[in-house]
């Protein structure tokens, strides 16, 4: 899909400035997450195994902050023939260009709808299943809450929302010690050392985790019934919430 590989903070610059999905990063963000990402390929498919259980007939889907489209696709393969239409929605123009070209590849009956958007600012109506995978760690803190309880009024009874997160953890010794092996990750993926630190330097600002607490309260108040993490790997974790 995508055989670029990620060198983006590979050279010493002197001023690094905040992480923006642009045309750089979208060139090659296939490779960028699979090596940043423990489980990415994992989560993927499981959201696909997912849309097979909880996506009902004529229902929509929403993959919010889509990318390249990972999510989408593995969504797609698995409801073919169920009449349901995709919304995949994100706010960078060059994510939705090769996102476009990504889903053209393949044959389908199920038509998505490539929104260039902010996902705090689409309609959420009559979903069957929502996928947040990777991105409300980049929204403002302040920006969530609503976001949330927006998807869960989107939502029809026994939906299921899946979200996938970066966590940060309260107890600073755990969360020094799945940082380093996060990092440890990286530099077996080929990363070096000033890959590693100059990219963490461009998140500071624009990427910030909540802890698993605050996630799992944030669902539970906004009206989720069902709520359990499905899978963990260092301090990235997916999640799912059922209305
Ligand atoms: N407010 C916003 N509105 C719309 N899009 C946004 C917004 N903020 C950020 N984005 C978009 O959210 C995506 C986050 S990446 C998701 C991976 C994908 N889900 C995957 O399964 O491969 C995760 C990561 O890079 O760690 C980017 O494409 C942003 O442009
Ligand atoms: O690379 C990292 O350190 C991360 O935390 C994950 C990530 C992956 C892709 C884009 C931005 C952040």
């Amino acid at each position: 899909m995508n055989p670029q590989q990620d060198t983006i903070y590979a050279n010493a610059t002197g001023q690094i400035t905040d992480f923006q999905f642009d045309q750089r990063v979208a060139g090659v963000f296939n490779d960028m997450i699979r090596r940043s990402v423990p489980g990415y390929a994992q989560i993927i498919n499981t959201i696909g195994d997912f849309a097979n259980r909880f996506v009902t007939p004529r229902s929509n889907i929403y993959d919010l902050g889509s990318s390249l489209g990972s999510a989408t696709l593995s969504i797609r393969r698995q409801i073919e023939g169920r009449e349901c239409q995709i919304y995949a929605v994100d706010n960078s123009q060059s994510m939705i260009e090769r996102c476009n070209e990504n889903l053209a590849a393949y044959v389908s009956d199920i038509k998505v709808n490539l929104l260039c958007a902010d996902i705090r600012e689409i309609d959420i109506q009559n979903a069957s299943m929502v996928v947040l995978n990777f991105t409300l760690q980049f929204l403002p803190i302040h920006d969530r809450d609503a976001l949330i309880k927006r998807i869960y009024d989107g939502m029809l009874p026994g939906g299921i929302l899946v979200i996938s997160e970066k966590l940060f953890f309260e107890d600073n010794q755990i969360q020094q010690l799945l940082d380093e092996q996060h990092l440890d990750f990286k530099r077996a993926n080929g990363y070096s050392e000033l890959e590693i630190s100059q990219k963490r330097s461009a998140l500071e600002n624009v990427m910030r985790p909540d802890s698993l607490n605050v996630h799992q309260k944030r669902l539970t108040e906004n009206g989720f019934s069902h709520f359990s993490v499905w899978f963990q790997c260092f301090n990235f974790a997916s999640m799912v919430a059922i209305k």
